[in-house]
């Protein structure tokens, strides 16, 4: 039986001055699992995440539910239930403060223990993400921290209070790739021993095929497939998810230019009628232009395509360009 949703989203919508950036977006997130979004820029992946802390800007206009475990008040539950893991690690801690100060000091702002007991968190969550001697690291500053060391404290610091959800908006693109593996491994274990589920913003498919377990993948606003990662990526049903995958170094064959996804998505405010990825869609028919697919369950996955049925097998063929002649 699957396990009941920790995180319900239900027609989600948020608008800056009537145009809507995020059109009606449902998903649940599980207990202990790694959702990863996944969507090029502008697909309200982020607006998606900061909806879930309760942290939209205060000029969005937002309907639909997004309920906590029953609760629907998100920015009180910030911090105990869920909290961000925030992408730059500098500017997330203060300056003025002790690394081992600020981390007790978000102990007690959720739960009502004495200040030795706060520090004592402190110093485990510290030694838990793997910094030597936490008790003294503790009573260091953020710039005596090396930069792998920071990150390591901001994960911390997310989950000393073991909340029930991460959110993680792109936590590692400032990162070069041997320290944006390590981040990510460190935060994966976090997870695990705080038993959270994560919520994994990122435009990076690797970064989803190795560490999640369901994707969603976002375009213009909308759920355009959602279902277990390497599903999604292994055989894709909605062809902007082929387009996506077809993008990546690994399916360029020798000799041949780099496929990519032809085009640019819409903003918001000037979305095509139909189906809003229709104009770049190899597959795209008649009725792609006319009506906005819904979501449709096939099996475990939800699918927005009236052309699903037709997709290729393997999809990325959807998009390979032709050989180009040597200059
Ligand atoms: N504060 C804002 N005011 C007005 N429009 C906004 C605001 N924030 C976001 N938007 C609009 O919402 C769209 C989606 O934004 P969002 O940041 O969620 O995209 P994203 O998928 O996270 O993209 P990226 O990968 O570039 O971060 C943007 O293209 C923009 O048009």
């Amino acid at each position: 039986m699957r396990p009941e949703p920790l995180l319900s989203v239900r027609d989600l919508r948020i608008a800056f001055d009537g145009v809507e950036a995020v059109r009606g977006l449902s998903f649940d997130v599980r207990p202990r699992e790694v959702l990863a979004v996944v969507g090029e820029s502008g697909a309200g992946k982020s607006l998606t995440a900061r909806a879930l802390l309760g942290m939209l800007p205060p000029d969005a206009t937002t309907s639909g539910t997004v309920r906590l475990l029953g609760e629907t008040d998100l920015a009180a539950q910030r911090g105990r239930r869920i909290a961000l893991v925030p992408q730059d690690a500098l500017s997330a801690l203060s300056p003025v403060h002790t690394v081992g100060d600020q981390l007790a000091a978000a102990v007690r702002s959720v739960t009502r223990v004495s200040r030795k007991e706060a520090r004592a968190r402190a110093v485990a969550a510290l030694d838990r993400v793997g910094i030597p001697d936490a008790a003294r690291k503790a009573r260091a500053y953020p710039h005596e921290y090396s930069g792998g060391m920071r990150q390591r404290a901001v994960i911390a610091m997310a989950t000393v209070n073991a909340p029930d959800v991460l959110v993680a908006d792109e936590p590692t693109t400032a990162l070069d790739e041997e320290r944006r593996e390590q981040v990510l491994s460190v935060l994966g274990e976090q997870r695990e021993a705080v038993g959270a589920a994560l919520v994994l913003v990122t435009h990076d498919l690797e970064v989803v095929g190795r560490h999640a377990d369901r994707a969603l993948v976002m375009y213009a606003g909308r759920l355009t497939e959602l279902g277990p990662a390497k599903e999604v990526l292994g055989r894709p049903l909605a062809p902007y998810t082929a387009g996506l995958l077809a993008s990546l170094p690994r399916y360029a064959p020798a000799g041949r230019r780099l496929p990519t996804l032809p085009g640019t998505p819409p903003a918001p405010g000037a979305l095509p009628e139909g189906c809003a990825f229709a104009p770049r869609c190899p597959l795209a028919a008649d009725a792609c232009h006319h009506e906005e697919p819904e979501p449709q369950r096939l099996d475990e996955r939800l699918v927005a395509c009236h052309r699903q049925a037709e997709i290729p097998h393997p999809a990325v063929e959807l998009f390979r360009e032709e050989p180009h002649a040597a200059s």
